[in-house]
């Protein structure tokens, strides 16, 4: 687990310049750990009633799997005034952006590839189930 201090100070106190992104649960930032790591930072959003829920699966699932097409865990931090997930830094942004904001310059090359990557990652979770 990391501590709450020791994800202020990675992320400038979660200021603006980190800000990477907004999901259904809550804001993610980019930090640098204290060892060099550069990490996400997904900061739970407590007063939405399903984010313990979602939190919580999150964690259980990229826990479990490791999978090369899944981002990894790295550590959590949970305390009464935040709960986030630390997560490896993907710096090529989101798969949406690159599929549909993105002028469409991928080919269909790359498109199949891509969904032969997202498939295998199913396929691990029906083994798992
Ligand atoms: N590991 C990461 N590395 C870099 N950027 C990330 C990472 N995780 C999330 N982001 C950025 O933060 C945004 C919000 O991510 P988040 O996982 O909270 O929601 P989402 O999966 O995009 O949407 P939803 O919560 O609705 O499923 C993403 O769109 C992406 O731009």
């Amino acid at each position: 687990m990391i501590t709450y201090q020791e994800l202020r100070r990675a992320t400038d106190n979660f200021s603006e310049s980190n800000f990477l992104g907004k999901g259904s649960f809550g804001c993610v930032y980019k930090g640098i750990l204290s060892d060099g790591t550069i990490v996400a930072v997904k900061v739970l959003n407590l007063e939405l009633e399903d984010a313990f829920k979602s939190f919580d699966a999150e964690c259980k699932v990229l826990r479990a799997m490791r999978h090369r097409n899944l981002v990894k865990i790295i550590s959590t931090c949970s305390n009464l005034e935040l709960r986030a997930l630390i997560l490896q830094y993907m710096p090529n942004g989101n798969l949406e952006k690159w599929l549909y904001l993105q002028n469409n310059n991928l080919d269909i090359h790359r498109r199949v590839s891509i969904m032969v990557d997202v498939a295998s990652v199913g396929d691990l979770r029906e083994k798992e189930e």
